[in-house]
């Protein structure tokens, strides 16, 4: 749906020049929800301002529905334009029009009839949970109602993709949830392909798909969520997933409503060097430590305790986190077994057997 090859942007002049996306490749499937994770200055404003390109790339090309709109002329790529909504951090709202006007806005650029521009109107933000305020001005609406006015009028045109640049990073935790709902409800019932840029690991563990972390302008790590939160490589990805770990609170969430912020405790999950030398007994198979993980339902089933019972070890609990990546939960604790050899490697395989999985850390 999405294809960027090659792109590059350079901002300045040749004296004094900043290279803000340096090659960069990209795929993002039809109806997939695809988040783009990276530090302040990576280069994620670059890159979805690229899309649709607010932003002219330097050089390489942009593909969207199998349409190169690097290549396009003005008149094709405003039409092409049309199909690719958008939506802000801060809103980007018309503070003179009410929220009716605000989401009628491109429905009479575009030259649609008044009766159309009314049904439109209305089928959106019916969607958006707005009925009620219509008449509004974006004064009189709270932060989450701003976004929703921006969502409703960035659907008007039927887009195929909505591009978010950080659309919750100024909303408080709660109102985050509740826009992050409503767009994995839109990505549901419309289809739609959805590219979001965030610096937020809980964004992207509550409803994408697949995930690409940017670096100094390029891609240095991607694949489906799960694999990437569970199985991190590159240490700008370790450290994003540290910090939301770390940062986690067990906060309380609407029904329904992406719970990837709950129930998480522990520090940082990757630090098998300095969690050995808090154990009693660190030699031969006595305290060896393993990072167990869980994905699905048997995260909250009784295997682990069946294993364990079965097998004679014991397990101490080093750190451990129980939540959810795109409402499916997972469970990853770091334990030292203690027991023989023979008694801990059968445990070993016994959950691997039952599709734990499990890395030996020490
Ligand atoms: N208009 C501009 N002129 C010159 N340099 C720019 C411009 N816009 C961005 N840059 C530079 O390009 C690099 C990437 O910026 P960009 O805004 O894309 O990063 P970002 O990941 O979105 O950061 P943030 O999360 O802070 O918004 C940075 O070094 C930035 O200073």
């Amino acid at each position: 749906m999405i294809e960027l090859k090659n792109l590059t942007k350079i901002y300045g002049s040749k004296s004094k020049s900043t290279t803000a996306l340096s090659g960069l490749n990209l795929t993002v499937d039809k109806g997939e929800v695809f988040g783009v994770i990276g530090h302040s200055g990576a280069g994620k404003s670059t890159l979805i301002r690229c899309i649709n390109l607010l932003e002219r790339p330097t050089g390489g090309e942009v593909w969207v529905g199998g349409r190169n709109l690097t290549a396009l002329g003005k008149r094709e790529l405003q039409r092409e334009r049309r199909r690719i909504g958008m939506i802000f951090q801060h809103f980007n709202l018309l503070s003179s029009a009410t929220v009716y006007d605000n989401i009628a806005f491109p429905l009479r650029l575009a030259g649609t009839d008044k009766a159309k521009v009314k049904s439109k109107v209305e089928e959106l933000l019916n969607l958006v949970g707005l009925e009620a305020h219509s008449g509004k001005y974006p004064a009189q609406l709270s932060g989450g109602q701003k976004q929703r006015v921006g969502i409703a009028r960035a659907l008007a045109s039927d887009p195929d993709v909505l591009l978010c640049d950080e659309a919750t990073s100024a909303l408080d935790p709660q109102t985050t949830d509740s826009i992050l709902k409503l767009l994995l409800d839109i990505n549901r019932k419309l289809g739609l392909t959805i590219l979001l840029i965030t610096h937020e690991m809980h964004v992207i563990q509550s409803i994408c798909d697949r995930v690409a972390v940017i670096h100094e302008g390029g891609i240095v790590e991607q694949g489906p969520v799960a694999e990437v939160f569970l199985k991190p490589k590159h240490a700008v990805t370790k450290d994003f997933i540290s910090r939301d770990v770390a940062g986690a609170s067990g906060s309380s969430v609407e029904e329904g409503l992406p719970k990837a912020r709950v129930s998480s405790f522990s520090g940082s999950p990757d630090q098998p060097e300095s969690l050995v030398a808090k154990l009693p007994h660190a030699d031969g198979a006595d305290g060896a430590v393993y990072r167990i993980t869980c994905l699905g339902e048997n995260t909250y089933g009784t295997a682990l305790s069946e294993v364990v019972l079965s097998t004679g070890v014991h397990f101490a609990i080093l750190q451990g986190t129980v939540s959810t990546i795109k409402e499916v939960p997972y469970s990853q604790l770091t334990v030292s077994f203690t027991g023989t050899r023979e008694a801990v490697e059968l445990a070993v395989s016994k959950l691997r057997e039952r599709e734990f999985d499990v890395e030996v850390l020490s």
